[in-house]
């Protein structure tokens, strides 16, 4: 059974930070609690719009990244030329590629790979001549899990939104089934998998009890729930929560 890792989004912190026009909260205080609590790493999402989190945060928090010997920076988003220069430039250890336009509020799906499959492939491979590994923000679907491998891609991310939907209801069981179908058809496939998106203190402990995902990126709902427990007691919860 694969120890599931913690990445600590960061991109509310930013958000908060952006609220007020000046560098307060530094997203490089909570990432340094969050991976001294035990997160392996911190993901950032820089959107065209820069919301919350800006292209100038990949720098700033690869040099902190950096002081840690064990430690990732995983930076998602669409894959547009700037992003894809920055992510080249400052190298961090993952690239999540995500098909979001920029007008969306949130991530709300996966990449349709029968139509972008041979788009992104060339950025793939970009990013792995810098020695970058990739993955690809997925729905729950077997055949662009198919269509993932024949990317060349390191990694995919199961978009959990499904996931946490049916969790609310007591009625994940089933859906919970078709993750992990896709997560062992990937593995069979030689990728390696994460997930995220909608994940939290409740629902976390079933998607990974269920078994075998490498990495879960998790923001929104841990950064709520540090308003009540505190930002570093929550990431302790998290990784007691994936240490079980
Ligand atoms: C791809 C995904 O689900 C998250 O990585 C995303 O970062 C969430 O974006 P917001 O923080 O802008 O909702
Ligand atoms: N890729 C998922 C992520 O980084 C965080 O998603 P969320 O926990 O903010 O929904």
């Amino acid at each position: 059974m694969t120890q599931t890792q913690l990445s600590v989004n960061l991109n509310k912190i930013a958000l908060i930070r952006n609220s007020r026009g000046h560098g307060f909260p530094d997203v490089r205080e909570f990432a340094a609690l969050a991976l001294d609590q035990g997160a392996v790493g911190v993901t950032i999402h820089p959107r065209p719009d820069q919301r919350h989190a800006r292209y100038e945060d990949i720098a700033d928090l690869r040099v902190l990244v950096n002081s840690y010997t064990d430690k990732e920076l995983n930076v998602e988003g669409y894959p547009t030329d700037i992003l894809v220069d920055h992510v080249i430039t400052q190298r961090p250890h993952q690239f999540t590629l995500v098909p979001d336009e920029p007008d969306q509020i949130t991530s709300d799906h996966g990449w349709d790979l029968k139509r972008h499959g041979d788009w992104v492939r060339p950025v793939i491979e970009r990013c792995q001549q810098s020695g970058i590994r990739t993955s690809l923000f997925v729905d729950p679907d077997p055949e662009q899990v198919r269509r993932a491998a024949d990317t060349g891609t390191d990694r995919i991310e199961l978009y959990t939104e499904d996931y946490a939907e049916a969790w609310k209801h007591g009625d994940h069981k089933a859906v919970l089934a078709k993750y992990m179908e896709c997560a062992d058809l990937a593995r069979e496939l030689g990728l390696t998998v994460n997930a995220g998106h909608d994940l939290d203190l409740q629902n976390l402990a079933d998607f990974a009890a269920a078994g075998n995902v490498a990495e879960v990126s998790i923001g929104h709902a841990l950064t709520v729930e540090a308003l009540r427990y505190g930002f570093a007691e929550t990431v302790r919860r998290y990784v007691t929560i994936l240490a079980r």
